[in-house]
C-alpha cells in the first residue's frame, strides 16, 4: 500500500515565489524514502505540505489513503516528526520530555520499552540539556515516535552529528524501518541516502527530476556511489537550464 500519494501538487508563496510544479511522489508503506535536491527545491515546501502545515494550491495528496486537507485531523494522529534540531526541553529530563511529549496522545504508551529501545537507560533522569547531540537526537526520535506513528518524518536528521553518532542513528531508523514505520526523509548527506533508503527521489525546481533505489541511478551515470550520481544529474540540470 502507498503510504504517500501526492500527485500534481503546486505551491506559489504569497510573493509569487513557484516552490512546486507538478509534484509527483509516490512512497511505499514500510519503506525508508529519501527526498533529495538542492537548496530552494521545494523539499521543505513538500514536508509541509503533507504534515498539513502548509495548503496546497492544486493537487491530490493521500497519507495513509486519507486525503489532505479534508482529512488532517486523523492524518496527524498517524504521522510523527523529528524537526530539524530538535530542542526538546531542556530543563527537563530525557524521560521527562519522552513523557511529555507522549502524552499529546490518546495512546496507552510504555515509556520504559522507548528508553531501552533507543538506549537511553543511562541517560534516563539527566537533563537534556546535558546530553550530547547525538543522544539528544535520540530522545527527539523517541519523542516522535511515542505516538506509535505509521510514518515518521525526519528532517536532516544527522546534521552536526560526528560520524559515529551519525552511524547508531542511521541503525536506529534502520531498526525502525524493520518495525513496519515508514520512514520519510530529507537529507543533503548523499551517503546517509546511499546507505539508508529504499528509495530516493531527487526534486528540482519543484518537480521530481529522478526516483529509484540508490544503486538504479548510480548505475544511470555510471558512477561508484550516490553522491558523484547526484552532482552528474545536477550537472545536466543547470547545463539545460542555462542553455
Ligand atoms: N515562506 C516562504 N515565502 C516565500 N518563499 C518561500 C517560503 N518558503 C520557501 N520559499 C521559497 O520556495 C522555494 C522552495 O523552498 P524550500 O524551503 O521548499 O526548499 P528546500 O528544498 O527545502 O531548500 P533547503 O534545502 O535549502 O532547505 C525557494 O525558492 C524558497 O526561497
Amino acid at each position: 500500500m502507498l503510504a504517500i500519494d501526492m500527485y500534481d501538487v503546486w505551491k506559489t508563496y504569497r510573493n509569487g515565489t513557484q516552490a512546486l510544479k507538478g509534484l509527483n511522489l509516490q512512497v511505499e508503506g514500510g519503506e525508508i524514502f529519501s527526498l533529495l535536491g538542492p537548496n530552494g527545491a521545494g523539499k521543505t515546501t513538500t514536508v509541509k505540505i503533507m504534515s498539513c502545515i502548509l495548503k496546497p494550491d492544486k493537487g491530490k495528496i493521500k497519507i495513509l489513503d486519507k486525503e489532505i486537507p479534508r482529512n488532517c485531523g486523523e492524518i496527524l494522529r498517524e504521522v510523527g516528526t523529528m524537526p530539524q534540531e530538535f530542542q526538546g526541553f531542556s530543563d527537563l529530563t530525557v524521560r521527562e520530555n519522552i513523557e511529555y511529549f507522549a502524552s499529546l496522545y490518546d495512546k496507552d504508551i510504555n515509556i520504559d520499552e522507548l528508553i531501552d529501545m533507543f538506549e537511553l537507560r543511562k541517560y534516563e533522569y539527566k537533563k537534556l540539556r546535558e546530553l550530547s547531540g547525538g543522544f539528544k537526537r535520540r530522545v527527539g526520535l523517541a519523542s516522535a515516535i511515542s505516538g506509535q506513528p505509521k510514518i515518521l518524518f525526519l528532517d536532516e536528521p544527522t546534521v552536526g552529528l560526528d560520524p559515529k553518532a551519525r552511524r547508531s542513528l542511521w541503525e536506529i531508523i534502520k531498526k525502525l524501518r524493520d518495525k513496519g514505520i515508514t520512514i520519510f526523509l530529507t537529507t543533503h548527506y548523499l551517503d546517509e541516502a546511499e546507505k539508508l533508503s529504499d528509495t530516493v527521489v531527487v526534486i528540482y525546481d519543484g518537480k521530481v527530476v529522478r526516483r529509484g533505489k540508490p544503486g538504479e541511478i548510480i548505475d544511470e551515470f555510471k558512477k561508484e556511489t550516490l553522491e558523484e550520481a547526484y552532482l552528474e544529474l545536477m550537472k545536466n540540470l543547470e547545463g539545460e537550464s542555462d542553455g
